[in-house]
This record gives C-alpha cells, sequence and structure tokens, in this order.
C-alpha cells in the first residue's frame, strides 16, 4: 500500500535552488547541527548559546527543540525504542527540508542509538550532518538534573529514562566532541561556532 502510494507521488524540483537560498543567506553551505546527549547533558542550553552567536552575527538559523517537537509533531511518541527510532526519523526527515531552505539548523534531541543517528547521516549530503556530542558524565547529569528528572527515574516514577534503565550509544567519531565538565557554556558555544568557521561553513 505504501509503495503504490509513493510510485504515484512525483518529486518536483523547485526552480529556486538550495544554491540560490544559501547563497542569499550569506553562508557558504547550509548544515545541521545535530546535538546528541544525555538528558541535563546541557543540549539546549548550548544549542541556545550557538544560535544567540550566530544571531549576533547575522546569520539565519532554527533550533529544533526534544521538548518542543514532542509538544506538537512528534505528540504521538512515547520513550518506548520503537518510538525514539520514529522520533529521530521524523526529526531527520524536518532537518533535511531545514537545510534545503539554506539555513543553519540545530537539533537537540537525544537521539540515543547510533543507528538512528547513522541514518540521519545519510539521509544528508555529505558534509551536511555535523554531529555534535555533548559529552557530560552521567553523574553530573543527574548533579545538575535541571528538570528533577533523574531523581523521578531513580524513584522509579519514570520508566525507561536515558541512561538509567534506556541506552545511550556514545558517538564513536563525532565531527564536534564538546566537554561541558571542563568547559563553561560560552566555550562551548565558541568551540561549535569556531569549528562552522574554521570548516567554510559561514
Ligand atoms: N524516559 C525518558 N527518557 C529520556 N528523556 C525523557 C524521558 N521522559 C521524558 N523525557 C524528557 O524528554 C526529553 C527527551 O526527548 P527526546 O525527543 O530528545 O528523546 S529521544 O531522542 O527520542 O530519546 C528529555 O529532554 P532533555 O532533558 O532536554 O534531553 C526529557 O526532558
Ligand atoms: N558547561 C555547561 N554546558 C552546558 N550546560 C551546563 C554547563 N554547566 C552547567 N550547565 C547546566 O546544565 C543544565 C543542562 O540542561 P539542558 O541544557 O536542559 O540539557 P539537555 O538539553 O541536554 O537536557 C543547565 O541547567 C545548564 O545551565
Amino acid at each position: 500500500m505504501t509503495s503504490q502510494k509513493s510510485s504515484n507521488v512525483v518529486w518536483h524540483q523547485h526552480q529556486v535552488s538550495k544554491t540560490d537560498r544559501v547563497k542569499q543567506k550569506g553562508i557558504s553551505r547550509s548544515a545541521v547541527l545535530w546535538f546528541t546527549g544525555l538528558s541535563g547533558s546541557g543540549k539546549s542550553t548550548i544549542a541556545n548559546a550557538v544560535e544567540q552567536l550566530l544571531f549576533a552575527k547575522g546569520y539565519h538559523s532554527y533550533l529544533l527543540d526534544g521538548d518542543n517537537v514532542r509538544h506538537g509533531l512528534n505528540r504521538d511518541l512515547n520513550f518506548s525504542d520503537d518510538d525514539r527510532i520514529e522520533n529521530i526519523r521524523r526529526i531527520g526527515e524536518v532537518s533535511k527540508l531545514f537545510v534545503d531552505s539554506g539555513l543553519i539548523v540545530l537539533t537537540a534531541f537525544i537521539s540515543p542509538f547510533q543507528q538512528d543517528r547513522a541514518l540521519v547521516r545519510a539521509l544528508h549530503q555529505e558534509g551536511e550532518f555535523v554531529e555534535v556530542f555533548i559529552d557530560t558524565p552521567l553523574a553530573l547529569c543527574e548533579q545538575r538534573d535541571p528538570k528533577g528528572l533523574y531523581k523521578k527515574a531513580r524513584a522509579g516514577e519514570i520508566k525507561h529514562f536515558t541512561g538509567i534503565d534506556s541506552a545511550y550509544e556514545a558517538p564513536v567519531n563525532p565531527e564536534i566532541h564538546v566537554d561541558t565538565a571542563s568547559q563553561s557554556i560560552v566555550e562551548c558555544a565558541e568551540q561549535i561556532v569556531a569549528y562552522l568557521e574554521q570548516h567554510h561553513y559561514i
């Protein structure tokens, strides 16, 4: 049924291309900065700080945040392995559209499984998927516990919590490896913007 449906759908080639849009936005290439890390590792905080730096420099970006997307587009999904896989698949497709629009896209999802991140990477063209590992030890995330979720998970009030009773597979070879235990929020954000400059995205 799905294949019959998709075989009747024809891809439209737009008259204004990604190259045109990227050029108009004054950058060398659009890309997605794909943040991954434990809950409380600092994904949202650092992604917001990166967006502020980019905004101040006059660049156009958009941040897709896990909590926000789960209130809308992915409100039907929960935290089973299958739902997380579908969550990341959809965000991968959305990030591809946003990259096509010529933006610097930032995504802040735990995205715990290596295979799902690899599938999203494969959706994008070479160099468009920039994996940003927000590397914060579980003990430090638990100490920060900005939303009080670890406390609830330890008390058994939240099941399948990442790092407690649901797996997190750390990236093996991320483009950017951010150590939040030894750097301030601003230093982490500057590290990421420096990568974009050194690799000629902006
Ligand atoms: N069981 C469980 N495990 C992990 N996280 C949980 C869970 N239940 C709720 N939350 C809250 O949901 C946020 C994670 O959503 P994501 O869409 O990023 O998760 S995933 O990528 O699909 O694994 C996560 O946000 P962050 O703390 O910003 O990572 C939590 O606030
Ligand atoms: N160097 C750092 N980088 C990022 N966050 C930090 C750092 N030091 C302390 N924090 C704090 O850790 C918490 C991270 O929470 P958050 O950004 O919501 O994480 P996540 O989006 O990964 O769940 C925030 O309260 C933030 O202020």
